[in-house]
């Protein structure tokens, strides 16, 4: 037997998690599941932000730089999420740039850990941007070569003795999919090869064990289940045992040893510090921090045990309905997403968007419905599943209006 809403609100009046509902700002109406591409605000957000442009900005001006500490920000945002959510241990992580940025950063660095050897390995599907700099680094390196995954349940067949580094995605954007991070890890090790992972779909979403699972690289964006804003600065981890021998290519002066020596000739900070390269964005930083202080509130574990709850209540209230799920059903292999398979699935989606509820749609056919615990009950997964129900049901999906237009998300 399927839940009942009113079952579903009994569950939810009895979690300790669903306090923290009230501290996001989410527009009446709407049934957010989109959380894992843009994450909702925090009602603390404006608030910080406010402080830190009048106070810090307005009246500290240039001062602040010492004063407020913003020089350090990348570093200590960086170990307040290693420590809370990524499994790392001081100096390892810094806040700063886009996931793309960083990406060339730890690829650049990886591949010069190994040298002699030419195969950078990438999935197929990965997420095109982690393509796109590898391909685009690969041209700057004499040598080196990207190698295509077909998936990364083929990567044994491709890890010779010319491999260098595997870049793998944690979970998968597209199905929900998620990797044991801690056995492909060794495997990957076991080869001689380095393991770079990509946590755009895992920060925020699980607890993650970098330090433990022997991670060499990671890299993952602060705007989706972070909750850091649109653009929000990014964040990379080095493990602490290469980055003595790490050159990453983007050599700013923020990865300077003796930033204000002005020196002519580049010279990298000790630890994490060398990759960063430019000027950190601080009002990006300060949301992002608001953002954090909400996540310091909540277990990890404990998001994540409602998290698979939320994905495995939709999969069950969905799975009579004309869909084909294409996340796994094993809770061991599933992020906070749910990806279901319609021949029509823009259409679909955008009549439910119509209706208050928002998902969104990759090409050619898969919904996908983020579950982001901190704001998101098991009433709203059921009012969003009976929605989709709906909408199935009455046709109203087929409207012209709801027609594909090159909509950019
Ligand atoms: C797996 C993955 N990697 C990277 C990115 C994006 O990187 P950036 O923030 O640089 O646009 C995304 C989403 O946009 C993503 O889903
Ligand atoms: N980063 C995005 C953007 O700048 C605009 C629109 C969407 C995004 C996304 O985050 C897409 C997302 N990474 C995905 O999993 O498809």
């Amino acid at each position: 037997m399927t839940p009942t809403r009113e079952q579903c609100a009994a569950r939810d009046a009895a979690d300790p998690l669903h306090a923290l509902r009230a501290e996001f700002d989410l527009p009446a109406g709407v049934l957010y599941l989109d959380g894992n591409s843009l994450g909702a605000l925090p009602r603390r957000t404006p608030g910080h932000l406010a402080k830190v442009v009048e106070g810090e900005w307005g009246a500290g001006l240039i001062r602040s730089w010492n004063d407020a500490g913003w020089f350090h920000q990348p570093g200590r945002l960086g170990d307040r999420l290693g420590a809370h959510l990524l499994g790392a241990a001081p100096g390892q992580v810094v806040v700063c740039d886009s996931t793309s940025v960083n990406l060339f950063k730890v690829l650049g660095a990886a591949l010069r850990l190994r040298p002699g050897r030419p195969a950078l390995l990438v999935e197929r599907h990965a997420f095109p941007t982690d393509l796109y700099i590898a391909d685009g680094l690969s041209g700057l390196h004499p040598g080196t070569r990207p190698v295509l995954l077909d998936s990364a349940a083929r990567l044994d067949a491709a890890l010779d003795s010319e491999a260098a580094v595997v870049l793998l995605s944690h979970v998968d954007y597209r199905t929900g999919e998620l990797l044991d991070m801690a056995a492909v890890t060794e495997r990957i090790h076991a080869a001689g090869a380095l393991a770079v992972w990509d946590l755009c779909h895992t920060a925020g979403a699980l607890p993650i064990h970098l330090d433990a699972a022997g991670v060499d690289f990671a890299v993952g964006c602060g705007y989706k289940y972070l909750n850091g804003g649109p653009g929000a600065p990014a964040f990379l981890y080095a493990a602490a045992r290469h980055q003595a021998d790490a050159r990453q290519p983007l050599t700013g002066w923020f990865g300077h040893a003796r930033q204000f020596d002005f020196e002519p000739g580049y010279r990298p900070a000790e630890g994490v510090t060398r990759f960063l390269t430019g000027t950190p964005p601080v009002l990006g930083l300060a949301a992002l921090e608001a953002a954090l202080e909400v996540w310091e509130l909540a277990d990890p574990a404990a998001v994540r045990l409602k998290s698979l709850e939320l994905t495995d209540l939709f999969l069950e209230l969905t799975a009579d309905l004309d869909v084909e799920p294409v996340t796994p059903r094993e809770p061991a292999r599933r992020g906070s997403q749910v990806a279901l398979r319609h021949p029509d699935g823009h259409a679909v989606v955008q009549a439910l968007i119509a209706r208050g509820v928002i998902g969104d749609f990759r090409a050619p056919d898969l919904m996908r419905f983020g579950f982001t615990p901190l704001y998101l009950s098991r009433a709203d997964v059921h009012d969003a599943a009976t929605a989709l129900r709906e909408v199935l049901a009455s046709g109203e999906w087929r409207a012209e209006r709801f027609a594909r237009r090159g909509d950019v998300t």
